[in-house]
């Protein structure tokens, strides 16, 4: 899937809180605070549709606390935000997960005991009414159960998680429960979706795997949200990039270009932020100089043997 073009995304000049010019969130003057300290100050944000943007930032700059306010896991002090253009403050997050935008959450102790299965059966939200409707008529939720049960076996193939279907969701790889959090998110047939961290603690074997999986949802129309701190991810797969710092959204650009505006670098350097910047250059010369000490020390190898032979 080629990477959208950012024209085709900002109706504006690049600067924080740039319209777009198909937003599917639009937020307005966020605030949360904990005690006397400010969170999330988030004065105004949009969110492209049908692309994949990453929100990147500091430790504690407020990315997770957002995340948790659209999607009604937790309410802000002030500010409005749409979904879809729906008014959605103070929406419950069952009613969230519902208009289409769902996030994926660390397995929890709990759902670690349940099978693969149980724990993709249990991303299926209830359709209004249909408690009360499956409560009288048994062949209604039976029909409705093997309906279910048959889109979670199409998306655990899908995942390659097939195989573990009936297996405990604790005894998955972290790069699989990753993919098993990814793919009930999907149960509910979400317009976006939003993934905190989907990387973390993932493998290197599934990580391409699961880039797949991110792009794929754009593909099918979908819209991602997710926070990252490896900027190679970011670079890889993001349309656009947002950047948060204490609680502010202090740079939006191109993954190939936020990571120069001095407002970023400023931002994690205030912040003694413990990964590096992810500049891939970066990154390269230290593979490189690695390389570079590696054939020395192969040399000096093979000299200290040539001399030890010759004695
Ligand atoms: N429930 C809470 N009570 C008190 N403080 C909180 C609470 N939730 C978050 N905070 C504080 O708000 C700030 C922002 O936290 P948040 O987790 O949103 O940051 P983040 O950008 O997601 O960080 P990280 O990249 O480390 O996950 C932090 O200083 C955090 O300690």
């Amino acid at each position: 899937m080629p990477k959208t073009d950012v024209n085709e995304l900002i109706a504006g000049p690049v600067a924080p809180g740039v319209p777009k010019k198909n937003p599917i969130v639009v937020a307005d003057g966020i605030t949360r605070t904990f005690g006397g300290f400010t969170a999330v100050n988030v004065d105004h944000v949009e969110i492209p549709a049908n692309a994949i943007t990453a929100l990147i930032g500091p430790n504690g700059a407020g990315k997770t606390t957002f995340f948790n306010l659209l999607t009604g896991f937790d309410k802000p002090n002030e500010g409005r935000w749409t979904f879809l253009g729906e008014q959605q403050y103070g929406v419950p997050a069952h009613k969230v997960a519902r208009r289409g935008m769902v996030r994926t959450f660390q397995l929890t102790k709990a759902l670690n005991l349940l099978s693969v299965i149980d724990n993709m059966l249990l991303g299926a939200p209830q359709r209004p009414g249909e408690r009360f409707l499956t409560s009288l008529i048994p062949s209604t939720w039976r029909a409705r159960e093997e309906e279910l049960t048959a889109k979670a076996d199409d998306l655990l193939k899908k995942f390659k998680l097939d195989a573990k279907r009936e297996d405990f969701a604790g005894a998955l790889s972290g790069g699989q429960r990753k993919l098993l959090e990814m793919a009930r998110a999907l149960m509910s047939d979400p317009k976006m979706v939003m993934l905190d961290e989907p990387m973390a603690g993932v493998n290197p074997a599934l990580t391409q795997s699961l880039l797949g999986h991110i792009l794929a949802l754009k593909e099918e129309g979908m819209t991602v949200l997710f926070v990252e701190h490896d900027m190679h991810v970011v670079r890889e797969i993001a349309d656009w990039v947002i950047v948060m710092a204490e609680g502010k959204v202090v740079a939006e650009g191109s993954p190939d270009t936020v990571m120069d505006d001095p407002a970023v670098v400023e931002a994690y350097l205030g912040a003694h932020h413990d990964t590096d910047l992810g500049d891939v250059r970066g990154q390269q010369e230290i593979a490189k100089d690695m390389e570079s000490d590696l054939i020395k020390q192969e040399i000096e190898e093979e000299i200290e043997e040539e001399a030890a032979d010759g004695r």
